[in-house]
């Protein structure tokens, strides 16, 4: 008997790939694709792991013709996948945050009336093809959020409202590089004719949603608190920062109708999806668009997370997500809306060296790049002991690897290594002659610890069978793609805790396009006021859709990281002070650093 009832699709538009899931009302998984932007498009577009740089002046950006062309690749692979394109109900999901698309005068045009014959690039961005016909964009590319082009502008931005507290404050962060409001007020200033034949500005998630919609998308209520222009209590624009980013108060007036009204309710469908998808894809005429998020917010939305319960997404960046209804703000870490629910907030911390450096030690642990397994990483990170420590006289070993000018601290590229003695807390740089198998595991404590370092404030005490144990998080979700490795799970689990211990989604590698579909089930299939929460909870099957990978909490374990991280501490303390001086022996600005072994 052939299948039916609804599906709802999920996609996730992030660095490296565009991602889509497909799941049924009772939020079980269907269907998958994706597109790998190096592998089916690296020649074409000259990207390298999604991007293209300008080293000079710390740009990192990506041509939006080439999603064009993944979004027709995606569905195409879906339904050599054996999709039933009509059953299809709703698609929501989500886009890298923060990242800028900046549409023509004749856009919205354009969309409206695509022939289903031809591709979207083709249509869209006819330049992708080197032809010279007008298109949709006023400016080929998207900043990427790991752009750090903006030092400038940040600094504005911490100013205006009278600090950085003030600021995190309003819009839930302080002035960060990447964030669309520093980016939108340097685009202006360096591309001040492009700026002007732009009529809508839209972020990455609200891009992919105005391409199913046939026309412009809002942007939605959590993604537009990653732009610095958002007063989150509020609930509106800042006008005070719209005029910074657009250099006048008049400019702020334009800029506003740039980008659009944001309605507050992440669920309400958007209309059906354009009739290019229906024709070319055989979607179900009545299919909803749902209000696409940031790929953070989606990856919330992949479980009925709990608000003692940490997510670690371990993608390109390495990101640290908590569902909260408390507003901290600090402008040392994020808070945003949540994508479904008023009334909480997600709390957030972002690393740009994530993947990318983990990746850099397990290239240089293999002793050359061809050789992508992860095999003699796990290994030696796990026969190597807590801290480096081999007896408890021997100092404890740490370090920085910033691979990339990192975001939190604030500091330029470069790689750090310390020791430090717990008893008498001293803290001693060493040289970077130091085995590199040792920086398997330093570098995956060293990234936890900044974690457990930022979140403490976050995180209560548990009691199980009967015992109390110290403050930490009661599970924590891993997710991303480097969800899969057994050694990381094991070593997060003995930094963080975990009460109740360390968990992976069935779907870990795509939590994000999923956390996307289940989305667009709650856009279309909720009850009167039900919350997504009550939507899921009610849905959910815990057995299928996720396993315990790791024991989290281990006694005398985590009290050890807990010493170790008063030297984690100041070491980076020592690092920011001493690159801020420009004291500083090891690191190098911009790219990748050359393995030190
Ligand atoms: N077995 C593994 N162990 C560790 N990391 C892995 C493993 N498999 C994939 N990864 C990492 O996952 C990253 C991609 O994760 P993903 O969540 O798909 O990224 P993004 O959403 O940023 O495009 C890669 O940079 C890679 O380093
Ligand atoms: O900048 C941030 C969050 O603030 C990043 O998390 C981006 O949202 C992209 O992440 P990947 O999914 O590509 O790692």
């Amino acid at each position: 008997m052939a299948a039916s009832g609804p599906l709802y699709m999920g996609f996730d538009l992030s660095t490296q790939q565009l991602k889509g899931v497909v799941v049924d009302s009772q939020l079980k998984h269907q269907h998958e694709a994706k597109v790998d932007f190096d592998a089916d498009f690296g020649e074409k577009y000259g990207i390298e792991k999604g991007v293209l740089t300008n080293p000079s002046e710390g740009e990192i950006y990506a041509p939006v013709g080439m999603w064009l062309e993944a979004v027709d690749l995606v569905l195409s692979r879906l339904r050599e996948d054996g999709l039933d394109f009509s059953r299809v109900k709703g698609v929501s999901g989500a886009g890298m945050q923060h990242g800028t698309v900046f549409w023509s005068q004749q856009a919205e045009s354009l969309l409206s009336s695509l022939d289903a014959k031809k591709s979207l690039v083709e249509q869209l961005e006819p330049s992708a093809h080197k032809d010279e016909r007008k298109g949709a964009f006023s400016h080929p590319d998207s900043p990427n959020w790991q752009d750090h082009s903006t030092q400038k502008q940040c600094d504005k931005f911490d100013a205006e409202l009278g600090s950085p507290e003030t600021l995190a404050e309003a819009t839930g962060s302080g002035a960060h590089h990447r964030f669309s409001g520093p980016q939108i007020m340097r685009f202006k200033s360096k591309y001040p004719d492009h700026y002007k034949e732009t009529s809508r500005i839209s972020l990455v998630s609200s891009f992919l949603a105005s391409v199913f919609l046939g026309k412009f998308a809002p942007i939605d209520i959590s993604d537009v608190t990653g732009m610095n222009l958002w007063h989150i209590k509020e609930g509106k624009w800042n006008e005070k920062l719209l005029a910074l980013a657009a250099g006048s108060t008049e400019g702020a007036a334009e800029l506003k109708q740039k980008l659009g009204h944001v309605p507050e309710d992440g669920g309400a469908s958007f209309g059906h999806i354009s009739k290019y998808f229906v024709q070319r894809y055989g979607f179900a005429q009545d299919c909803n668009i749902v209000p696409m998020t940031g790929d953070n917010p989606a990856t919330i939305l992949a479980l009925p997370l709990q608000a003692s319960d940490a997510m670690v997404s371990l993608g390109t960046s390495t990101t640290f997500l908590m569902s909260t209804p408390q507003y901290k703000p600090d402008p040392a870490y994020h808070f945003m809306n949540h994508p479904t629910t008023a009334g909480l907030y997600m709390f957030m911390l972002c690393y740009k060296n994530g993947g990318l450096a983990r990746e850099h030690i397990r290239d240089a642990i293999n002793g050359n790049k061809t050789d992508r397994s992860w095999d003699k990483f796990n290994e030696v990170a796990l026969s190597t002991p807590p801290m480096d420590q081999r007896s408890s006289s021997d100092p404890m070993r740490m370090g920085l690897y910033f691979p990339r000018p990192e975001i939190v601290p604030n500091v330029r590229a470069g790689q750090w290594r310390y020791e430090y003695d717990a008893s008498s807390n001293k803290l001693n740089q060493t040289s970077a002659e130091q085995s590199v198998d040792a920086d398997a595991r330093g570098i995956v404590e060293s990234q936890m610890l900044s974690l457990r370092l930022r979140s403490a404030a976050l995180v209560s005490g548990h009691e199980i069978n009967g015992k109390k144990l110290p403050p930490q998080p009661r599970r924590v979700y891993l997710v991303g793609g480097g969800s899969a490795n057994p050694a990381i799970a094991r070593i997060i689990g003995d930094v963080l805790g975990g009460a109740e211990g360390i968990y992976k989604l069935d779907i870990g590698g795509n939590a994000c396009a999923l956390g996307g579909a289940y989305k667009a089930v709650w856009g279309c299939e909720r009850r009167g006021k039900q919350t997504f929460e009550q939507l899921v909870e009610e849905r959910w099957d815990e057995d299928a859709f996720v396993k315990r990978v790791a024991d989290g909490y281990r006694e005398g374990v985590f009290e050890k990281y807990g010493e170790a991280l008063r030297g984690f501490e100041a070491m980076e303390k020592e690092v920011v002070k001493a690159t801020s001086e420009g004291v500083h022996a090891q690191d190098n600005e911009g790219g990748f650093m050359a393995p030190q072994n």
